[in-house]
């Protein structure tokens, strides 16, 4: 049988007497992608690390490509786009590239990457010189360079202008086509949703749900609206059928939940008259993956 893209179970991974990463399993199959979300310091970069063969663990077992992560046969044959660093800051985007497809027997051609990510005019400019921006698209190209089977993205599009967001999710669209197996970790709910086959939600060091972007978010709909704050929600709920459930969140930003059908606009059409209540965005949606996002990890700062 072959081997998932990554397995990693039970891992661990302390730095002193922080655990950032506490027991955590997951896998990503071969040829999707897999979303690793998660809230600042969940433990989301140090998990990559460690399957790139960068970090040490404490505990569990981890498997790429069904090889001990840091195997010298995964260097062919996995691509890796890191949170930052990487790149001598001296060296010229073009060279970079040059110099990254010279490792591998069969890599893209290095003007044709340059070119698709926006980076032509920049090919003699040294590293330290692009833009923050330019530097993420030089080093998506580098990860992708060598026509990989599975490539790890540490928030591919952070501080990406919305132009080179769209040109990396094109390319990562591109290496889904190709067959390729892509984990990438993100803070944007929207990208994990457009881009992911398979979605890891972890907190703590620890996944606290997964599944496709479609099961996370669930069939059910919500009504939406805006009022004024402090609206009687009790007195609303009272006027809806039973089953149903209404919250403010945040200040003036409703939300009912429950059999979201005509019959209950028209009843919360009608108390919000009876009540003297100007709705505005009145509107049907689904849960937005940011809405379980919020529900698993809670609102406070991390
Ligand atoms: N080199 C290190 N030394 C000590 N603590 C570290 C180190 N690297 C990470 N940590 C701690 O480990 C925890 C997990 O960090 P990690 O970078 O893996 O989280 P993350 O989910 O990638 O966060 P972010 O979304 O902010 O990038 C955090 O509490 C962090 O402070």
């Amino acid at each position: 049988m072959i081997s998932p893209a990554v397995e990693i179970t039970g891992l661990v991974k302390r730095y002193g007497r922080t655990t950032a990463v506490d027991g955590l399993t997951l896998r990503c199959a071969r040829g999707e992608v897999t979303a690793i979300l998660g809230p600042n310091g969940a433990g989301k970069t140090s998990t990559i690390e460690i399957c790139e063969g960068f970090l040490r663990f404490d505990a569990g077992s981890v498997r790429v490509l069904g090889l001990l992560p840091g195997d010298p046969s995964l260097r062919a044959r996995v691509g890796v786009m890191p949170q930052s660093g990487g790149v001598p800051q001296a060296i010229r985007a073009g060279e970079w590239l040059r110099l990254v497809s010279r490792f591998h027997a069969h890599p893209l051609p290095a003007a044709a990457l340059l070119d698709r990510l926006g980076l032509t005019e920049h090919a003699r400019t040294p590293f330290r010189r692009l833009s923050g921006g330019q530097q993420q698209r030089l080093s998506l190209a580098a990860a992708v360079i060598g026509r990989p089977e599975l490539v790890f993205l540490d928030e591919p599009t952070a501080g990406l202008d919305p132009q080179a967001r769209h040109a990396c999710w094109e390319v990562v669209g591109e290496l889904r086509a190709a067959g390729v197996s892509v984990v990438l970790t993100t803070h944007y709910m929207d990208e994990a949703e457009k881009l992911a086959d398979h979605v890891v939600i972890i907190d703590r060091g620890r996944v606290v749900s997964e599944g496709s972007p479609a099961a996370l978010t669930g069939a059910e709909r919500q009504l939406r609206f805006r009022a004024r704050p402090g609206l009687d929600l009790d007195e609303l709920l009272a006027a809806l059928p039973a089953g149903s459930a209404a919250k403010e969140s945040p200040a003036g930003h409703y939300i009912i939940e429950g059999l979201v059908d005509p019959s209950l606009l028209a009843t919360v059409t009608a108390w919000c008259a009876t009540e003297g209540v100007t709705t505005e965005d009145l509107s049907i949606e689904r849960r937005t993956l940011e809405d379980v996002f919020l529900e698993l990890t809670g609102r406070e700062l991390r």
